[in-house]
């Protein structure tokens, strides 16, 4: 079989890719111990080991405020290193499956993104990770950029993860209701990985090369997001220090953080759909999927 090498392997996705890619080959993840992206010779000594039919690149620096002042490390990882994988697979005929965000756009457009629209990203991760973009673009190679938005899911820090916390905690709490995207699960994105790898790995299978929007179907704001994981864990009788109505819509304005973040998030996912013949589920049903396995201690 061949080698399918994964990246960031503790990764929200990359801990999924481990269970969906696993009939497709050989998969190697590896760890940021096993190779350091930050790292050029890491890199390198880890291609060059494995030799991977199809490379998975799920590792980024994704601490959004974090990156505006650590604009270093967050351009080696998420800038730079999709360079080194990319120009490896150009050289080796390699495929690069590749992730990128919704941050890469200002938000100010009025309907849904398409693939086509541009990039003006508004923060330090959200220009590291279109400079990684254009990094693989110009390497020359066959690869899958799949831009996707607010992920969350069983394994991993998130969102979602972080509202059940606080609704365990607080009696009240404000969010962001003029941000709006779909939550797009990790178990998901891992699931379309393991399709489009498929089809790539037929014949004449070159012009299918190029990016891609793969998110949940639907959208919400930050707020209706957090709405629905209280209604739904509410639903289950975990005890919350939180009611809904204590739940309070807020605009960007009132929750001041080092990075900007884009107010329209929606990528149309159209083009992903047809060019590999699939279907995306509402942003809800995966939600409801991870608050089933975290299984809130119940009082
Ligand atoms: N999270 C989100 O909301 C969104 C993510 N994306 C993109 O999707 C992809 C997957 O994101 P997600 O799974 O959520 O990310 P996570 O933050 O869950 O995982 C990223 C992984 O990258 C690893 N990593 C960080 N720095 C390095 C390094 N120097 N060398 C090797 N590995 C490193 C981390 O390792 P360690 O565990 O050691 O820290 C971590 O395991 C990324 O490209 C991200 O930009 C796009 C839209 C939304
Ligand atoms: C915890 C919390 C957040 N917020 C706001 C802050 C922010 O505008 C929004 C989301 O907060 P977070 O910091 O969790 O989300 P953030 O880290 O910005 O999430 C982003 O991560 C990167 C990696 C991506 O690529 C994006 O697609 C997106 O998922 O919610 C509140 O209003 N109230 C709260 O209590
Ligand atoms: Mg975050």
């Amino acid at each position: 079989m061949s080698t399918i090498l994964v990246t960031g392997a503790n990764g929200q996705v990359g801990f999924e890719l481990q269970r969906s890619l696993a009939a497709l080959g050989d998969v190697v993840a590896m760890t940021r111990g096993e190779m350091d992206l930050a790292n050029e010779a890491s890199i390198l000594l880890a291609l060059q080991a494995h030799r991977p039919r199809v490379i998975v690149n799920p590792a980024a620096y994704t601490a959004v405020d974090r990156a505006e002042s650590d604009a270093e490390q967050a351009m080696a990882v998420n800038a730079a290193a999709p360079g080194i994988l990319a120009r490896w697979a150009a050289d080796n005929g390699a495929w690069l499956v590749h992730y990128s965000t919704d941050y890469v756009f200002d938000g100010t457009k009025a309907d849904a993104y398409v693939e086509s629209d541009t990039a003006n990203p508004q923060s330090v991760y959200g220009e590291s990770k279109w400079l990684g973009e254009e990094a693989v673009r110009s390497a020359g190679g066959r690869h899958l950029i799949l831009r996707t938005s607010w992920v969350y899911g069983h394994h991993g820090n998130n969102f979602l993860k972080t509202i059940l916390r606080l609704a365990q905690e607080r009696s009240s709490l404000n969010v962001v209701a003029d941000q709006v995207g779909a939550p797009t699960s990790a178990a998901l994105i891992a699931d379309v990985t393991r399709t489009v790898i498929e089809r790539i790995a037929r014949p004449d299978a070159s012009d299918l090369s190029g990016t891609y929007h793969l998110s949940a179907q639907g959208n919400t704001s930050w707020h209706g997001y957090a709405a629905h994981i209280v209604r739904q864990v509410s639903a289950r009788d975990v005890k919350l220090a939180l009611t809904i109505d204590a739940l309070k819509p807020i605009p960007t304005a009132e929750y001041p953080t080092p990075a900007k973040r884009p107010h329209n998030s929606r990528l149309d996912c159209t083009k992903l759909m047809d060019g590999f013949d699939l279907s995306l589920p509402a942003w809800q049903e995966g939600v409801e999927d991870v608050i089933d396995r975290l299984k809130p201690s119940t009082h």
